[in-house]
């Protein structure tokens, strides 16, 4: 199998007057794996969709390697779609569900059976191949939909919250699977997921998409130490979003919060804040603050201490801190006011 390189040049999706996907540019190397992330509505399932010619875009061009696939019928396309829920077909074997599309296309039995028998063992479901999908795990229906998936040989695999029925110690194991595959054969895969763990653990290209657009693109490292906006900072999680007293509003990863006794007023690298809660959590603990001057942008802020750092100093509920960071720690946000300050609907309305 060969992987195909996937481009967006300005693809748009109106449905009537709701913009789905709006103006949306990126390119996806050939090869790589690429995870679409962000809240529910906001575009990704779209974007997926258009890829594969479930859905045509409004505007803009859609690219596959070096062709333009905007006209092509989804089988045209090289690519090919696994989605949540597996849809095998219950009275079908294995063996069968894998070969129906080659048999739809009209490969002779031996050829599909022999076919369907190498992607079986690519997934390592080769021992199930005469089980029907009612005498398999989650788990293992989902081993057997990838497989059907990759029997048409495609350089694009698009996979749609692939993991989400799947309970979360399987998800796990799935997650790790997927990415071995990926690796193994070379091609690209697209994975649509709200889950930013999962992006982190899978992708070479993280998108995180908002409101039909992409806040930020680049590798898991890129998007979590230098996130882009609030939204990627908040939705990436790990971090403080904090507008301190220099202007500006700045992410700082709540590992990198350092908290000492008694609250000092805020200054552009500090702040006081009451601690709310204590959470231990094994190798860390997490304390919940909040910040004594409600000018910060922020009534909430977390902090993250290594398990023996804090049994050496420990804080309890109620404690009086100065959380201070590294002024090399504060990433500048490119949405430089903070929402607090943006003019309530009221103001704007006349
Ligand atoms: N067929 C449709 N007709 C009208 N609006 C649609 C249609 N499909 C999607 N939308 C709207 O387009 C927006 C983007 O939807 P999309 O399914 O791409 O989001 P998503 O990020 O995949 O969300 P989720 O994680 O919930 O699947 C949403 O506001 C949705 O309501």
């Amino acid at each position: 199998m060969h992987g195909a390189s996937v481009e967006l040049i300005s693809v748009t999706k109106r449905y009537g007057a709701a913009l789905a996907v709006d103006s949306v540019s990126l390119r996806i190397p050939e090869g790589s794996y690429c995870c679409l992330l962000g809240p529910s509505g906001c575009g990704k399932t779209t974007t997926l969709r258009m890829i594969a010619g479930h859905e045509t875009a409004s505007d803009g061009s859609v690219l596959i390697g070096p062709r333009e696939v905007g006209h092509l019928p989804p089988a045209a396309r090289g690519t090919a779609m696994m989605f949540q829920s597996y849809a095998l077909f219950p009275h079908l074997n294995c063996l069968d569900n894998v070969a129906f599309g080659p048999r739809m296309r009209g490969v002779d039995k031996a050829a599909r059976q022999k076919k369907a028998r190498e992607m079986l063992a690519l997934v390592r479901m080769e021992g199930f191949a005469h089980r029907l999908p009612a005498q398999l795990s989650g788990g293992q229906q989902q081993r057997v939909a990838l497989a059907r998936a990759l029997v048409t040989e495609p350089s694009v695999l698009l996979l749609d919250e692939p993991l989400s029925a799947l309970d979360p110690f399987l998800r796990i194991q799935v997650r790790a699977e997927l990415k071995r595959l990926q690796a193994e054969l070379g091609i690209t895969f697209i994975h649509v997921t709200h889950s930013q763990e999962e992006a982190m653990a899978l992708s070479d290209l993280v998108v995180v998409m908002n409101g039909g657009r992409i806040e930020q693109a680049g590798t898991p490292r890129e998007v979590f130490s230098r996130p882009d906006t609030a939204f990627v900072a908040r939705f990436i999680g790990g971090h403080n979003v904090i507008a301190p007293r220099a202007g500006g509003m700045v992410a700082v990863r709540v590992d990198r919060m350092r908290l000492s006794p008694g609250a000092m007023p805020a200054t552009a690298a500090s702040l006081g804040a009451w601690v709310e809660t204590v959470e231990y959590q094994g190798s860390f603990v997490q304390l919940r603050l909040r910040p004594l001057d409600p000018a910060l942008g922020t009534t909430e802020l977390f902090a993250v201490i290594p398990d023996d750092a804090f049994a050496a100093r420990p804080f309890a509920v109620g404690d009086a801190v100065t959380a201070r960071w590294e002024a090399g720690d504060a990433h500048p946000l490119r949405d430089a006011q903070p929402p607090a300050a943006a003019p309530a609907l009221e103001e704007l309305t006349p």
